[in-house]
């Protein structure tokens, strides 16, 4: 169950932890290196663009790691059946999660009957197996009556989780958000925050205000800062850099 209920204990950190690498320049060596971190830290998935979900998906086989694909990514301004088609080849390629980027057009027109259209098509094609759909709302290009109907025509188009942002199109997630989102949605989807999440700090707040999911590409630094308690340079460590922000 993706949501999230309150007689629940929460999982350790580095299960709530997406493991992330969208750079376009991202090689072969960067995708395994991340493959190879997820398993030594037990994170939730590996996330990455489709190119590289066969190659996840192979590298990551019987470690309970699990194998995340956006779709979409980053603008979701392509059209459903594009959207529909390559989320089929990430989950016959092996993606357990789509992360899709909905059409964000048509939360800014408030046109609930499109968002729904889009994210139903998506959900369909990755629920006709196990795997999940995240939909990604992009908070920050969004007000907030605008985030609220992205959620609720998520949960009409039977999607699994929301999530906040691509960490390409400005800013990132933040507490405040997530909050706005876990009542729009309910204790039934996940939350899944993402985008300029750096620190412990940063992922403790998020899962406080109601992330059941927190999507990162510093997660080997804030699980340092978790056992060791040495916090990455901000101005010198830029390896998490992987949005455009
Ligand atoms: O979907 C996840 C985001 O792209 C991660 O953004 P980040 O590089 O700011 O952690």
């Amino acid at each position: 169950m993706p949501g999230t209920s309150a007689s629940t204990p929460r999982p350790e950190l580095a299960r709530y932890i997406d493991h992330t690498l969208l750079k376009p320049d991202a090689s072969e060596a960067d995708v395994l290196r991340i493959c190879a971190e997820a398993v030594a830290h037990n994170f939730k998935s590996v996330c990455v663009n489709p190119i590289w979900v066969k190659t996840v998906h192979n590298a990551l086989k019987g470690s309970g790691v699990l194998t995340c694909s956006v779709i979409g990514f980053p603008l979701g301004a392509t059209p459903t059946d594009v959207k529909t088609y390559e989320a089929r080849g990430a989950v016959l390629d092996g993606a357990d999660e789509i992360d899709m980027v909905i059409n964000i057009a048509a939360a800014r027109a408030l046109d609930r009957g499109a968002l729904v259209e889009d994210i139903s098509a998506v959900a369909e094609e990755v629920h006709i197996g196990d795997s999940i759909l995240k939909v990604i709302i992009e908070t920050f290009l969004l007000t907030d009556d605008e985030k609220r109907l992205a959620c609720e025509a998520a949960v009409e188009a039977g999607a699994d989780f929301v999530k906040t942002s691509t960490g390409f199109n400005g800013g990132g997630a933040t507490v405040q958000d997530v909050s706005l989102m876990r009542a729009a949605v309910g204790p039934g989807l996940g939350v899944k925050a993402s985008g300029g999440i750096r620190t412990l700090a940063d992922a403790r707040a998020m899962i406080d205000a109601g992330a059941t999911r927190i999507g990162a590409s510093a997660g080997i630094a804030i699980i340092r800062e978790e056992t060791d308690g040495t916090a990455a340079d901000p101005v010198t460590d830029d390896s998490h850099r992987a949005g455009s922000y």
